[in-house]
């Protein structure tokens, strides 16, 4: 009995992506189907490098070739090629300023000093670990960290006098309004001076071609994520918290702030979730237990993931190597790298929600 190309399709029609709902065929993420008698190769192309599912879809195909009648062997290789949340949304006018940046994740926080840029800097740094093209721009007006997190002393060079080149580091392009001021000149933003030192830093810099875009904004307030939505169109937002129950009321007012802006939340994170005695590993919930899960509930949205409390992750972050690139075994770069791949995960769902797949709502 002869294999043919359409008993292939019909096995990986039977696959479904988890994240996004929906068969890799229809997502059409089966490709090179080449059939050598009874062996087949083909072309896996998920949606992102860092997929969170791959080791499911990985083990749902095998089974499902292993079904088909008359065919002794396969070999599958797998690729990713991250897909683009663009278009515009309500309220939002696309991606033409950024056309080859292919997702915008923000990155934010109802209050300050719960580890946002922390965050932001190690989910980048995540994403690059496992393949993707990845810029961070640090929009923190207020306090730019990302120089010191990143360990960035020099300045950006304009290669044209009009246009700034990112720097370079942990294999990430960085821009940080930090490099082109002084930080005591960073409080006086405002309105649409804010607006537009927003936008020459989105515009204005050679970002070339990303997968991801991680933007670090300001704490609490809505001004740069209604300045942003009002220019490009954002994949979604990261909710950055810590677990006691006072600061629920800070992400019940970040998750208003971005409905508002229509910018879809793509879950919580819980930073400093418990402190581990590096002499005894007695664990302590320092800050109360699941306040991050439990606001995710609350919000019907997803949780990320938890990063504990650790002198690592602080002295890392003023030694300019995030954990991710200084500890890659330790528990918090795992922590990250986990969060890295759900961001990812909700990304390709959003993008397949853009170009319209049939996505039903992911929690
Ligand atoms: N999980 C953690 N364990 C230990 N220290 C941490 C952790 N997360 C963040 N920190 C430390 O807490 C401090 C505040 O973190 P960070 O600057 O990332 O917060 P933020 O929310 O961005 O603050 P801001 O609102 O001021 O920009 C930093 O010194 C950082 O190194």
């Amino acid at each position: 009995m002869s294999v043919s190309e359409r008993d292939i399709l019909a096995a990986m029609s039977k696959v479904m992506d988890p994240e996004l709902h929906v068969d890799l065929v229809k997502a059409g993420m089966v490709k090179d189907i080449r059939l050598n008698g009874d062996a087949v190769k083909l072309k896996i192309e998920l949606t992102t490098p860092a997929c969170p599912m791959k080791g499911k879809i990985q083990a749902d195909a095998e089974a499902a070739l292993k079904a088909v009648p008359g065919l002794k062997s396969f070999d599958i290789e797998w690729g990713a090629q991250v897909r683009a949340t663009g278009g515009a949304g309500p309220g939002q006018q696309g991606q033409a300023l950024l056309p080859g940046v292919k997702n915008i994740v923000l990155v934010g926080a109802g209050k300050g000093g719960v580890g946002k840029s922390t965050v932001a800097v190690n989910l980048a740094v995540s994403l690059a670990k496992h393949g993707a093209k990845v810029g961070l721009l640090d929009a923190d007006f207020y306090g730019p960290s990302i120089p010191l997190m990143t360990g960035i002393t020099e300045r950006p060079v304009s290669p044209d006098g009009k246009t700034l080149n990112p720097m370079i580091k942990h294999g990430l392009k960085v821009m940080s309004i930090g490099f082109l001021v002084e930080s005591d000149q960073a409080l006086i933003w405002r309105g649409p001076m804010l607006h537009g030192a927003l936008m020459q830093l989105v515009r204005d810099v050679n970002w070339g071609e990303l997968d991801y875009l991680i933007l670090d904004l300001p704490p609490g307030t809505g001004d740069v994520a209604l300045s942003l939505s009002q220019s490009v169109r954002a994949a979604g937002a990261v909710l950055v918290t810590t677990p006691q129950d006072v600061a629920l009321a800070d992400v019940v007012r970040a998750k208003q702030m971005f409905d508002k802006v229509h910018i879809p939340v793509l879950g919580i994170v819980e930073n400093m979730s418990q402190f581990v005695c590096p002499n005894c590993s007695h664990t302590t919930h320092i800050f109360n237990k699941g306040g991050g899960r439990k606001a995710a509930e609350m919000f019907n949205i997803s949780f990320l993931g938890e990063v504990p409390l650790d002198l690592k992750v602080r002295e890392s972050g003023d030694a300019g190597v995030p954990v991710v690139a200084g500890a890659p075994e330790s528990l918090e770069a795992k922590a990250f790298m986990e969060i890295a791949r759900n961001v990812a995960g909700r990304v390709s769902a959003e993008s397949a929600r853009a170009i319209r797949l049939p996505v039903m709502q992911a929690r």
